[in-house]
C-alpha cells in the first residue's frame, strides 16, 4: 500500500507511558484484589506491546490471551464493522477478564468485543485502553481506565500503527503528513 508522506511528531514519551502503567496497574490490583486467576485480554495487534508492558506490571496472577479484531485494516478510517479474526483459547466463563485495547477512538471495536465477551458470563469483566479520543466517539462506550485522553491526531508507536508501519516505536507519536493535502 503506498501511504502519503509525513512525519512523526513525538506526543508521549516512553517514560510517561511506563509511569502511567505502573499507576494504573495497582489501582487494577486493587480492582480485582480476590481473583483466583485474571485473564488478560489483548486486542491484537495494536495492544501487544502495551499488554507486554501491563502484564509485567501487575501483581497478580494472570492468565494472557488474545482476540485478534480489525475494523481499520489499512485505512484511516474506522470500517464500522468489527471482524472476529481470532477468538480467544481459553473460556472465560465465571472468570475475571481484563480486556487490553491500544487506543479507543469510535468506540465501535470495544463495544463489540464487550458485547461478545459479556456474552460469555465472565464473572467480572473490566477494560483498559491506553490512549481515549473522546472527541471521536461514536459509541456510547468508556473503558474502566485510560491511560491518556489525546486530542483528535492520527496516532502511532507503541504497539499503533499506520499502514502496518511504526508499531516498533517505543513513544507514540502523530502522524503529520508533508504533502500539505
Ligand atoms: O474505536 P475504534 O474506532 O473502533 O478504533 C480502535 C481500534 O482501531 C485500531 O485497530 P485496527 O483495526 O487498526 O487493528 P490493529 O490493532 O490490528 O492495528 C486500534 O487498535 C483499536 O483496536
Ligand atoms: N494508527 C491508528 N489507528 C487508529 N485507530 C483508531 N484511531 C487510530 C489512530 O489514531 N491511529
Amino acid at each position: 500500500m503506498t501511504t502519503r508522506p509525513y512525519v512523526i511528531d513525538e506526543m508521549i514519551s516512553a517514560k510517561s507511558i511506563a509511569a502511567r502503567i505502573e499507576a494504573l496497574s495497582r489501582e487494577i490490583a486493587q480492582e480485582f484484589a480476590d481473583t483466583e486467576q485474571l485473564v488478560v485480554v489483548g486486542l491484537l495487534r495494536g495492544s501487544f506491546v502495551f499488554i507486554a508492558d501491563l502484564v509485567r506490571e501487575l501483581r497478580l496472577p494472570v492468565e494472557v490471551d488474545f482476540l485478534e479484531v480489525s475494523s481499520y485494516g489499512n485505512a484511516m478510517e474506522s470500517s464500522r464493522e468489527v471482524r472476529i479474526l481470532k477468538d480467544l483459547r481459553s473460556a472465560i466463563e465465571g472468570r475475571d477478564v481484563l480486556v487490553v485495547e491500544d487506543i479507543v477512538d469510535t468506540g465501535h471495536t470495544l463495544s463489540h468485543v464487550v458485547r461478545l465477551l459479556t456474552s460469555r458470563n465472565p464473572r467480572k469483566l473490566r477494560t483498559i485502553a491506553l490512549l481515549d479520543k473522546p472527541s471521536r466517539r461514536e459509541a456510547d462506550i468508556k473503558a474502566d481506565w485510560t491511560g491518556f485522553e489525546i486530542p483528535d491526531e492520527f496516532v502511532v508507536g507503541y504497539g499503533i500503527d499506520y499502514a502496518q508501519a511504526n508499531r516498533n516505536l517505543p513513544h507514540i507519536g502523530k502522524v503529520r503528513f508533508t504533502d500539505g493535502g
